[in-house]
Formats: structure tokens, sequence, C-alpha cells
């Protein structure tokens, strides 16, 4: 084990106070970021990008203290410009108005190049893979864009029928009018088709996206090109006006935002985004709900529940399981190799959000909540404990309900898998936010004060071989920790 290894203890993101300006990559204003090593101290900081955990995909770097000079700002602003989308959005929405215009014969989407073509474009595009479009895929561009598929960055998962009409069913029933699509486009698509039905009542949809694909399909107050990550709007102030005009609640129409992140996002940043988003909101409402939070659906795997709830304590994870229909792993139930284990952490009343009986939910009236048919409550616990749709167990040691894989080991004192390594050494591995080795994270004096406790960025190949990011755990047969065995599960999901 060398001096670098041990001094070398995760990647912690700073959310941005508005103090001093970040610089920008073609992802908008980027991250800082700050090392964290051992014994609580903090490295050299640096931006990195906010939308790409990959330097593949956007390899911008910057120390915190670095000079920049001008030839590298100018260099730096011409990528900027040339990573930014073909076309504005008002003239996306009059090409999409042209396009719909055209005979069904002559209606091509150039899958090369996943844009629709116009006429006089189909020359240029005439050596490229081109098929013809019907009406219905217009009104599901989901259908017709091949999701993206970058592992790392932006594995688009889109939802299968059943989750997608379980989200609008939900929020329809809860009397919500306006949905905020954050990263939804298979919701957003749903509602407009559902209100061409005419059967139910018009809902209202804002597509909230870094697709920029997407902006093809539809007008100036339905789709903005956003990241997440950063809460930047690409398209400047008459784009996040475009969010200010939808947040306001005019003739009663309430409003909801449902939220996919890919999920290897930074539960951090996102979180501020979406605290962001509500007190845009807060302050657009009257005044009696001044204090009252913008109701929410972040749709997220089940192990970054503490995480989230860090971040967001009034919300509350349900047993809902998502699943998508490109994700060959995850399934509801046990049509999947697997149970999905993608939930909803939301803020609505848990009670109030109903989950379908006929696929096994059902409500407990302790926990005033609907759970997973094998979430059976525990007396002793006084709670629904199950998290990964699994029947857990009470320890009467432990005193606590316990994944039904893992054993009481008495030489740990605690429940674990029956072929964890063993013994006293793995606590050793000390404390996961100041590396203190005489604590625990739980009890670290610094827990408060230092803001080092959490989920670490996957920092690989960000800022370079230095920075790379080094195991947390160097002997063999040491306990994972909770961002390996998150690393472990993330890993699982991208397949
Ligand atoms: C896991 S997929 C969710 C799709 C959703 N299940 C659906 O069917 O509509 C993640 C979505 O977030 C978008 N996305 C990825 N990174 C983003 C970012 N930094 N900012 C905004 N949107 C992003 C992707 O384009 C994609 O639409
Ligand atoms: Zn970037
Ligand atoms: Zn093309
Ligand atoms: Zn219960
Ligand atoms: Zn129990
Ligand atoms: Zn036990
Ligand atoms: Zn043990």
């Amino acid at each position: 084990m060398t001096e670098a290894h041990d001094d070398s203890f995760g990647i912690e993101v700073i959310v941005p106070d508005g103090d001093k300006p970040a610089p920008c990559c073609p992802h908008g204003p980027a991250l800082l970021f700050e090392k964290v090593i051992k014994g609580g101290e903090t490295g050299r900081r640096f931006y990195a990008c906010s939308a790409c955990r990959d330097r593949k995909d956007c390899k911008f770097f910057q120390w915190e203290d670095e000079k920049v000079s001008e030839a590298r700002l100018l260099a730096r602003e011409s990528e900027n410009q040339s990573k930014r989308p073909p076309f504005t959005q008002q003239e996306y929405c009059n090409r999409f108005r042209k396009f719909s215009s055209l005979p069904l014969d002559e209606k091509k989407f150039c899958q090369d190049c996943q844009i629709l073509l116009l006429p006089g474009e189909r020359e240029a595009h005439s050596s490229h893979r081109s098929t013809a479009v019907t009406v219905a895929q217009l009104r599901r561009p989901s259908m017709l864009l091949r999701p993206l598929d970058n592992k790392k960055s932006n594995a688009q998962y889109l939802f299968t029928d059943r989750s997608s009409h379980f989200l609008l069913d939900t929020l329809a029933a809860l009397g919500y009018r306006k949905v905020l699509c954050v990263g939804t486009p298979r919701l957003q698509e749903l509602i407009k088709v559902r209100n061409l039905e005419q059967k139910h009542e018009p809902m209202k949809s804002l597509l909230l996206d870094i697709d920029f694909r997407y902006a093809q399909f539809y007008s100036q107050d339905e789709f903005c090109h956003y990241n997440m990550f950063n809460h930047h709007f690409f398209g400047g102030e008459a784009s996040s006006a475009v969010l200010q005009a939808f947040l306001t609640e005019s003739d009663g129409e309430k409003v909801v935002m449902v939220a996919d992140p890919p999920f290897g996002g930074l539960v951090k940043p996102l979180a501020n985004s979406f605290s962001l988003i509500s007190k845009t909101w807060r302050k657009l409402q009257s005044s009696d709900s001044s204090n009252a939070d913008m109701p929410m659906m972040w749709i997220f795997p089940y192990f970054f529940e503490p995480r989230i709830l860090e971040c967001l304590p009034s919300f509350t994870m349900l047993d809902y399981q998502v699943d998508y229909d490109n994700h060959p792993l995850y399934k509801h139930g046990k049509t999947g190799r697997k149970q999905s284990p993608v939930r909803l952490f939301t803020n609505i009343s848990p009670k109030d959000v109903v989950l379908p009986k006929e696929e096994g939910y059902r409500f407990c009236s302790v926990c005033q909540r609907f759970v997973w048919s094998l979430n059976k409550h525990c007396a002793k616990c006084n709670v629904c404990p199950s998290k990964d749709g699994r029947e857990w167990r009470h320890c009467s040691t432990c005193g606590k309900c316990v994944k039904p894989s893992w054993r009481h080991c008495q030489s740990c004192g605690r429940c674990a898998l029956p072929d964890h390594p063993c013994g006293p050494a793995q606590e050793t591995e000390g404390c996961f936010n100041c590396g203190s080795l005489k604590h625990k994270r739980k009890a670290c004096p610094l827990k408060d004060t230092h803001r080092v406790s959490g989920q670490r960025s996957n920092a690989r190949n960000r800022g370079g071989k230095n920075l790379s990011h080094k195991p947390l755990l160097k002997a063999k047969g040491k306990r994972k920790s909770g961002a390996a065995r998150r690393a472990k599960k993330m890993a699982a999901l991208s397949v």
C-alpha cells in the first residue's frame, strides 16, 4: 500500500453559494469538487463538469485557484459555442410545424443525425439511414429517438407503460393539473397523448431535459434545454422564464414535479436544483403558502435513501417499484431477472399515494403508507422495514430488522452476509467522514461542521491521474463501505 493510497479519501461536491461564478463547460457552470483526505483535511479544490462523469464526454477541468489565460478562455468559449444545439427552440418549433404539414410519405427522420428532415434537407442526408415517421411516432418521440446509452452519464431508461400510467393516474387522482417533467420525456408525451383522447381533465406539462433532440417535437412552452445538476437553462433567461410561467398556479391548477435523473447522478447537486425549483415556485405562490414546498417526486434507486433524506428531510421513500422498457435486468415483481431497485421519493403525504392492490401492494395502517406485499410490518421495530422488496426478518440481538440473507455474527456483533470478511480487523476502516480510526461516521464529531459526509462523486477520470479515485479499502477482506456497496449496485444498474 502506498502513501498515495493512504491520503486519498474521496471527492466531495461543494454546492454553489452564489459567491463566485463557476467557469463554464459546454454543460453550463462546472461544479466545485474537493478532495477529502484522511484525518478530515481537505485537498485542493477543482472544477469539473456537472453532467458528465467521464472525461471522455467532457474533459473540462480547472483548479479553483488556477489562473486561466485569455487564450484558453477564448478557446473554451468557442468550444462551448460549438456544442450548442443547431437550432433555437423557436426554430425547432417552426420546423416541427412545417414537418407536421408534410404528406405522410415525405415525413422522414435521419437516424444517423437523429433529426426530422425537411424537404430541402434530404439531399444532404442521402447517404444516411433514414426512416418514415408516423403520426403516432411524432406524438411519442421516445419511440423514434434512439435512447442514449452512455452508461456513465446518461443512460436513458424509459418507463414501461405500467410505470408511466401509474405515475400519471396517481398525479391526476391527487388533483395535479400541471406536471413539470424533469428528465421524464415519456411522461410528458403520455400526458399529451391523453389530452388528445379527451377522456380526462386536460393536463399541462413542461419537459426539462439535457437531451435537446426532444426540442424538435415541442413548442417553446413545452421544452427547455436544461441541466438538472447545476440548474442551468441553456436558453438563458427566456428559458427560465418559461419555467416561471409554468410554475405559476393560475385557475387553481396545481403543479407537481416528477424527476428521473440518471442513476449515476450526484444526489447533492440534484437536491440543490430541486430546492431551487421549489423556491421559485414558492415565490410565485400567494402568501399563505410561503413555507410550503413544491410537491415533488424523485425517482431513484432505494440505496440512495439515506443520502436523499439527508439532503431533503421532508421526503419519504415509497415501496413502488419503477421499471423500464429498455433495462434488461430490472423489472417489476418477478417478471425481470431481479426486482427493480428504483423507487419514488416524495414530499407528498405517503398515505395519499395509493399503490396498486392488484400488483401486490397493501396499506399499512400503522406506517400510514402503502407497502409491497413482502414488506411485513415488524411489531418490534414498529415499521415495515424492507427497502429492497424482499421480506426482512427481525434480529433480536441487533434489535432491528435485517435483510433475509444476513445472519447474526457473534464476532462482529452484528448481522451480515454469511460469507462476510469477519473479525475486528474490519473496524480499522474507521470513520468515513474524517478518517479517524477511533469512531464510525455516525459518531463523527465533525459530521455537521464538515462538508465531507455522504455520497462521493465517482471521481474516476476527473482531474487527471493524480486525482483518480483510489479505493477506500485497501486490504483484502475488509467490509465494503456504504459508498463501495452503492458503487457495486450502481454497476449492476447500468447493465
Ligand atoms: C433515466 S432517464 C429517465 C427517462 C424516464 N424514465 C422516461 O421514461 O421519461 C434520464 C433522463 O434524464 C435526462 N438527463 C440526463 N442527464 C441530464 C442532465 N444533466 N440534466 C437534465 N436532464 C438530464 C436524460 O436525457 C433522460 O431523459
Ligand atoms: Zn461538461
Ligand atoms: Zn443525417
Ligand atoms: Zn408498517
Ligand atoms: Zn424488526
Ligand atoms: Zn443481528
Ligand atoms: Zn463477522
